[in-house]
């Protein structure tokens, strides 16, 4: 239980840009394991791969299974800049959500599921503002009411892409204890990320890519100097052109 298996994954964007090539990698759960890399190094395409959003070649299983069939069991979370947060909806009803995917068609949703979104809103702080418009929340409020969706999903895994950036120091640090909790009982937690100062603390297993995998283990093995430097090289900014 808790495998993520990629065997020679390759991604390429318009038959040009390869955003990943060759990528071999066990992830083995419970864990909270980052991807790291610098700019355009193919973290978040991994998740998507993984999810079945990006078309690769080679083989991805999840517990032995081709991963197409486990999207149920992910709950995801995409970079917050591809959001739609003036999107009519409160706090509550957005949590909801993530009771849909385990809906069947036109069924609505039971009370016991209400009470589950909102066990969900009080893990992460948040019950007092269910009925507020998520466009009047703050960035890191606006995270915890993801992750409070995340919660109410109920997947094995879940997979968040920069789930830090534009949020607040108290919104992380009970978004990082909830997830720790969610390890704890025995889940898979990915998470695509770019602040290098906090990959001790956060993560048990780390994946630093750069197109290909550069190192793939657990933190203390991986985060190393001569493996950053391999990673985070001048070039490859230059070659991007950023
Ligand atoms: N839909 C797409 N179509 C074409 N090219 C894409 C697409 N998505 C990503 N790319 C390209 O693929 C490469 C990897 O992108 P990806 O977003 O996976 O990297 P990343 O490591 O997550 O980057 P960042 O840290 O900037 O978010 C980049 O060169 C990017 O420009």
């Amino acid at each position: 239980m808790g495998m993520i298996e990629c065997k020679n994954v390759s991604v390429v964007y318009n038959n040009e840009v390869e955003a990943l090539h060759h990528i071999d990698l066990a992830i083995k759960g419970p864990t909270i394991t980052g991807i790291i890399g610098p700019n355009g190094s193919g973290k978040s395409t991994l998740l998507k791969a993984i999810l079945g959003m990006a078309q690769f070649n080679g083989e991805i299983n999840i517990d032995g299974v081709t991963s197409k069939k486990f999207l149920k069991k992910i709950a995801y979370v995409a970079q917050k800049s591809l959001i739609d947060l003036s999107f009519p909806i409160t706090v509550k009803e957005c949590v909801s959500l993530g009771i849909l995917p385990s809906l069947g068609l036109f069924k609505r949703i039971k009370k016991a599921d209400w009470k589950r979104v909102e066990k969900a809103l009080d893990i992460v702080g948040l019950r007092e503002q269910e009925q507020r418009q998520i466009s009047a929340l703050s960035g890191g409020q606006f995270q915890r009411v993801l992750i409070a969706r995340c919660l109410v999903q109920n997947a094995d895994y879940l997979f968040l892409d920069e789930p830090f950036v534009g949020v607040d120091m108290i919104s992380e640090d009970i978004i990082i204890k909830i997830l720790k909790n969610l390890r704890n009982e025995g889940k898979t937690i990915l998470i695509v990320h770019h602040d290098l100062s906090k990959v001790k603390d956060y993560f048990d297993q780390l994946v630093m890519l750069n197109s290909k995998v550069i190192a793939a283990g657990a933190t203390a093995e991986v985060f190393n100097m001569q493996n950053l430097k391999c990673a985070y090289g001048e070039n490859i900014f230059v070659d991007r052109g950023e």
